[in-house]
């Protein structure tokens, strides 16, 4: 199944937003149900700025925000957030003075599906101490505090902003098996910003990348890592347009030289592009498959050459 024909849990359909000095999109795109989206981007590409738009927190200036089916058109009330987690990136400084479990009481006030089994179950996955204030524990304990609280209510939908920041080896697996945990019952959506390769390639489903406020786009992770390779290639120096020839290769995504002759080709078509490098007499030095940052790095460079 394409993600064009998925049931979608978060609809964006022309979104804008603007800072004083950011701004976020248009952005249109289709996040799937029932799947873990992994939000990626550099610093200060607007993912946590995207979360808070998701959550009704930003004023959106055009376009289109639907989650959960609920459509964000300014009357929508908060309702539909009963029903979505989210951790933010930054703890909130007005809760510090709170226990981990006075901050759970409040919170499950707001949440009918609410479940305190559920909130211990997972401070004792976490080895976290609920009495204990929120400005009194470490930074990852704070963070376990809070995802056990995010969790608690079982949402339909799970937003996480950079969840394992703070989180040491330990506690970073446990996170891992309660997220799986999580998705088993297969109807749960996770989306969760993260800068963390190993996070992405064990979770995500999709990846949806973004860079300077814009949507790079939303690709299944295995057929990305699939489908993208560098083929390094030599060029005869008396040859005459060879680099002007490789940008023509079926799936041609970029190319960079390295050095000797030799040239950096990447592309989303392997066999296709590996296929007309040779036919083309081009020498095939080696074929790699390209990591998660370099795939970033590539999008980022054709935007960039793009504004
Ligand atoms: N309320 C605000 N008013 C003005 N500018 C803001 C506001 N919030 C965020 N920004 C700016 O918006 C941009 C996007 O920030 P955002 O925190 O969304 O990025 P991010 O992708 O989450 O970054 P990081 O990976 O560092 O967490 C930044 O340039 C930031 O300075």
């Amino acid at each position: 199944m394409t993600i064009a024909n998925m049931e979608a849990a978060i609809s964006l359909r022309g979104m804008k937003l603007q800072h004083e000095r950011f701004a976020l999109g248009p952005v249109d795109c289709s996040i799937p149900k029932g799947m873990v989206t992994a939000i990626v981007g550099p610093n200060g590409s607007g993912k946590s700025t995207l979360f808070r738009a998701l959550l009704g927190l930003e004023p959106v200036r055009a376009g289109e925000i639907e989650m959960l089916g609920t459509l964000l058109d300014g009357n929508q009330g908060d309702q539909y957030k009963s029903r979505i987690g989210f951790l933010a990136e930054n703890p909130h400084a007005h809760e510090s003075h709170l226990t981990a479990n006075e901050k759970a009481k409040f919170a499950s006030n707001w949440y009918p599906s609410w479940e305190w089994e559920r909130y211990n179950k997972l401070l004792r996955h976490f080895d976290v101490d609920g009495g204990i204030k929120l400005s009194k524990m470490s930074k990852g304990m704070r963070r376990k505090a809070e995802l056990s609280i995010a969790m608690a209510h079982d949402p339909d939908l799970l937003l996480l902003d950079e969840p394992s920041s703070g989180l040491d080896p330990f506690a970073w697996k446990t996170m891992l098996e309660e997220l799986g945990r999580y998705m088993e019952p297969g109807d749960r959506t996770l989306v969760l910003a993260t800068h963390i390769l190993e996070e992405i390639k064990r979770l995500a489903d999709y990846i949806l990348f973004i860079y300077r406020g814009k949507v790079l786009g939303l690709y299944e992770k295995d057929r990305l890592l699939d489908d993208w390779r560098t083929i390094v290639v030599q060029i005869d120096y008396a040859a005459k347009g060879g680099s002007e020839m490789l940008q023509r290769a079926p799936g041609f995504q970029g190319l960079s030289e390295a050095g000797a002759g030799l040239y950096r080709l990447e592309v989303d078509d392997p066999e296709r592009g590996e296929a007309y490098c040779r036919d083309n007499g081009f020498r095939v030095v080696a074929v790699q498959r390209m990591e998660l940052e370099d795939i970033l790095s590539c999008l980022i460079r054709k935007e960039e050459a793009r504004r």
